[in-house]
């Protein structure tokens, strides 16, 4: 069994749910129940090797400009720049000597290396050389370790559950192929059909163990398994959740977590539509979900209206959304479950949800397009919480913002209407990190349109021009620098209270706020923005809060639904 770390106890195991873990004290929301440093296995993801270091998982180059937080891909040097190769297998990549020492130590020099270089050198015979799967990578970090299998062999896999699950999701086939490869180049060519079964069933755990540490956000992908992390259980309501910095994952309170409780992580979206959370957890983890959300097919509203800490929204952008406005969205339609409403979600989803990364804008214009039509009876039930509606409005906002389109007024309006009419209600707390990006998104933004042109065309004709000179207008009329450090300094305040200060959002948010601050003549405004932040209940600094950022960035948001319209209605 697994060393657990301070802050949590194993439960007494469940015929349905297996192992599981308990709180050894109460927790708050955003404490930190427990921190995990030493992972079984941790690797960036087969197509990031080049540009993120294979020991730290550092990512090369991710800048903190505009370009790396509104495109899907990330802006992070495709080409590593500042990696050096391991001169072995040519393979893994490191941040520098004291990453690239310490990963020898731990697995590349046992015995990783030689399996990465003999399979370049055979890719090498029947092609350009090329990079093992991921998954197959993660096998031999463990393959090539004793102490990884014997810690391994005591996670939960289904191996007999994927061996019999129904097509297309059956995968034994792969499982088989990958495991006889992965054998192959830790120099066990022999294996016998018992160690290949043996090999398979490590696959199976890694598989049903593994947090995906992909954030297209940050430019980051990977592998993260760790022993006692691996005993925590799932739930699509959860009391915590995980976030993975580097080497170490840090378990976080979402609420208030009473002593002896369980403690239940999301594996998955929760925002998706309950037809595409059950296919998730059955297909990978094997197990259908009974938790409320689950169990009643609660919306995202009706499960917001059922959280507790609701007034943590004080000292957010949505200051408004009071206990009452929580509890009552301003909804079109009655919120109950199996209504239209949620028919339509998951009948819309599947035509709405594939990423718009690659395509390049016209196509993108085309897709979106044709989603917001799609969209339509979500929209008219005003349900913008609700997915795929508010994906598709993060796409749009994306597609405004990148470099091809620039029109960044646009994707501005569109980032702050999410901010304040879906995001709040997907993730009430706010300090989760899916709030806190949407306000970078707006704080980058807002730093770039008050240096830049707001939009550089238009489109539409003679009523797009005028949307735009009018959102333009508007823009003009406001102090986008200040609202820009506002916000910035809302997401240091909740990144420290449920982060950690290695997080790249946090340190991305202090390098602009910096930026900004040391702008000559703004010793006011940097006054003001301050006292807010020391004193936000103060009644001059509510006044403050309100004229300044939450009227202005209501006025953009106000716009969304003319600039979807303009640029992607019928
Ligand atoms: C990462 S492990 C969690 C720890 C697991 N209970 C164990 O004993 O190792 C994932 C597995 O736990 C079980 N599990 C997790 N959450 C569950 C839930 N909400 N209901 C039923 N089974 C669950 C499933 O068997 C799933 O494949």
């Amino acid at each position: 069994m697994p060393t657990l770390p301070a802050g949590i106890t194993l439960g007494a195991p469940s015929p349905t749910r297996g192992r599981s873990v308990l709180a050894a004290r109460p927790f708050g929301p955003g404490d930190t129940v427990a921190t995990f440093a030493g992972p079984c296995v941790t690797i960036p993801e087969t197509s990031h090797l080049a540009r993120t270091c294979s020991h730290c998982l550092a990512v090369a180059t991710a800048g903190a400009g505009l370009g790396s937080a509104l495109s899907s891909g990330g802006s992070g040097s495709s080409s590593g720049k500042g990696m050096r190769a391991c001169q072995g297998c040519k393979t893994s990549r490191y941040c520098g000597a004291a990453c690239q020492k310490a990963d020898w130590a731990l697995v590349h020099g046992r015995g990783e290396c030689k399996a990465m270089r003999r399979a370049r050198l055979f890719t090498e015979t029947v092609g350009p050389p090329s990079v093992l799967p991921t998954p197959v990578r993660a096998l031999i970090q463990v393959l090539v370790r004793p102490e990884m299998v014997a810690a391994v062999a005591e996670m939960e896999g289904h191996a007999e559950r994927s061996r019999s699950s129904p097509e297309p999701s059956n995968d034994w086939l792969d499982l088989q192929l990958q495991a006889r490869g992965a054998l192959h180049y830790v120099g066990r060519p022999e294996s016998s059909p018992k160690d290949v079964a043996e090999t398979v069933e490590i696959m199976c755990k890694l598989k049903v163990n593994s947090f995906n540490r992909r954030d297209v956000d940050l430019d980051e992908s990977g592998v993260y398994i760790d022993s006692a992390l691996a005993m925590i259980n799932h739930s699509c309501v959860p009391n915590a959740f995980v976030e993975i910095v580097g080497r170490t994952a840090v378990l976080h309170a979402y609420r208030a977590i009473k002593e002896g409780e369980e403690i239940e992580i999301s594996y998955i979206e929760t925002t998706l539509p309950r037809s595409r959370r059950r296919q998730a957890l059955k297909t990978q983890y094997h197990f259908d979900c009974v938790c409320p959300r689950c169990k009643d097919d609660l919306n995202v509203y009706q499960v917001c209206q059922r959280y507790p800490h609701l007034d943590l929204n004080s000292f957010s952008l949505t200051p408004d959304l009071d206990l009452d406005k929580f509890r009552n969205p301003p909804l079109d339609q009655l919120i109950q479950s199996n209504n239209p409403l949620q028919h339509s979600a998951e009948e819309i989803y599947p035509s709405c949800s594939a990423p718009l990364t690659g395509s390049n804008p016209s196509s993108k214009h085309i897709h979106l397009r044709q989603r917001w039509k799609t969209c339509a009876p979500l929209v008219k039930a005003q349900a913008y919480a609700v997915d795929p509606l508010t994906q598709v409005l993060v796409e749009a906002s994306i597609y405004f913002g990148g470099e091809q389109v620039g029109k960044l007024a646009y994707g501005l309006a569109i980032s702050c209407f999410v901010a304040l009419r879906s995001d709040a209600y997907r993730d009430p707390m706010p300090f989760s990190a899916v709030r806190i990006k949407g306000m970078f998104m707006i704080g980058k933004f807002l730093a770039h349109t008050a240096t830049a042109a707001a939009t550089s065309s238009t489109s539409g004709g003679n009523g797009g021009r005028a949307l735009a000179a009018k959102v333009s207008q508007a823009l003009g009329n406001m102090d986008q620098l200040t609202m820009g450090q506002t916000i910035l300094k809302l997401i240091i305040h909740h990144s420290a209270v449920a982060h950690s200060k290695e997080w790249q959002v946090y340190q991305q948010a202090n390098d602009l706020l910096s930026g900004l601050e040391s702008l000559p003549g703004r010793e006011t405004e940097n006054a003001l923005v301050d006292a807010f932040v020391r004193n936000p209940s103060g009644s001059d600094e509510m006044a403050f809060f309100k004229n300044a950022v939450l009227k202005p960035l209501q006025t953009l948001a106000g716009f969304t639904l003319e600039i979807m319209d303009a640029e992607f209605g019928m």
